[in-house]
């Protein structure tokens, strides 16, 4: 096991580095400071060469010249949350809107456009980046000071586990983080070999802002059944790509499976385990105007659907909701969340 570390570049004058863990089988995981962005997932090929399963790009200021959130870390809430707003313990609390007066993916100052101060360290569970900050609420607008921390890491079974826990000060605050990595397990610059398999029956309906209206609908005879595997690009084009949330298990001990997402052509796949109650389904359909390349694009300008974010979290908008689960962080208090993505081969008999 081994991990290096080099400086990436600069954004916004801060240096940004890039830390690489390498497992005992060759597998890498790097992730950025900026916006602890997990920027690689590189599996060994037989021919020597390395295969990176995510969307990338090659210098930092593209991730931050889009809106897409590639690869980012999302907090302190991941998805929206209806108004800006919030009334708990008999308070009204008003947040920073930045998406049709509703606050999505942690607000205009979310974890994603922190700069993370980091660590490494080394253990019988594998290799770890830690990055680490405590976050002001004046820095990102959400009440309560919290130490928000993410830890990515690798072991020898090529599972990549990320756990995101926030320690609360002395006023209750929410807490539903995810990670926002873009998949593309293929050779091809799109997701038509692709198949998808989702522990799920139900998925979230929603407003046209895309707010919950807190009813569940079936994928029973709908483009969205994944509940055996399906082809992923015949979905995505029957619905004009997704952005759908899908109930999953609820909040339990350790991480449970979610979800599977393989690529027939290849044989590549990646298990996607959880411990929260909803899994974010997208692919970014509306991409024309963004100027967008990835690593794997070679300068070609980027395909719209051409990977598909699966983001573990809480149900969004669950602190207006009865049934979506609990996302408030009481004061004094530590909250962690978990999610894994294992990386093995379609097996002779799938
Ligand atoms: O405004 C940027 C994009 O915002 C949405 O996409 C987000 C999606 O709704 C979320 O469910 C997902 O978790 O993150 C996506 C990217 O941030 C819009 O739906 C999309 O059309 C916009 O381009």
């Amino acid at each position: 096991m081994d991990i290096l570390q080099h400086t990436f570049g600069r954004y916004q004058n801060e240096k940004v580095t890039e830390i690489t863990l390498v497992n005992d089988n060759g597998v890498e995981v790097s992730c950025l400071t900026m916006g602890a962005i997990w920027h690689r997932f590189a599996v060994p090929e037989n021919d020597g060469t390395k295969k990176n399963l995510l969307l990338s790009f090659d210098g930092i200021d593209d991730y931050y010249s889009n809106n897409q959130n590639i690869c980012k870390s999302i907090g302190r809430v991941a998805g929206r949350i209806k108004g800006a707003s919030y009334d708990l313990n008999g308070k009204h609390y008003q947040l920073p809107a930045n998406e049709n007066g509703n606050t999505l993916h942690g607000g205009p100052n979310g974890f994603s456009t922190l700069n993370w101060n980091y660590s490494t360290s080394i253990s019988k569970n594998g290799i770890s980046v830690i990055f680490q900050r405590k976050i002001d609420q004046e820095m990102d607008g959400f009440p309560g000071n919290i130490l928000a921390t993410i830890i990515y890491t690798l072991n020898n079974n090529n599972r990549v586990t990320i756990a995101y826990s926030a320690m609360n000060g002395k006023e209750d605050t929410l807490f539903n983080p995810t990670c926002h990595a873009y998949f593309n397990l293929s050779d091809r610059r799109d997701l038509t070999t692709h198949e998808m398999q989702i522990n799920s029956t139900g998925i979230l309906d929603v407003n046209n802002q895309m707010i919950p209206t807190g009813e569940v609908l079936s994928v029973a005879n709908t483009p969205y059944d994944f509940r055996d595997f399906s082809n992923v690009a015949l979905a995505v084009g029957k619905v004009h790509g997704l952005d759908t949330a899908y109930v999953v298990n609820g909040p339990g001990q350790g991480t449970k499976p979610v979800a599977v997402l393989r690529d027939r052509e290849s044989g590549r796949q990646i298990t996607v385990n959880s411990d929260r109650n909803g899994l974010v389904v997208y692919t970014p359909e509306e991409i024309a105007d963004q100027n967008m390349s990835f690593s794997r694009d070679h300068g070609e300008p980027a395909n719209k659907n051409e990977g598909i974010a699966l983001e573990c979290q809480m149900l969004p908008d669950a602190i207006h909701q009865d049934n979506f689960g609990d996302i408030v962080l009481p004061r004094y208090s530590k909250q962690t969340y978990r999610f894994s993505f294992t990386y093995d081969r379609i097996k002779n008999e799938d």
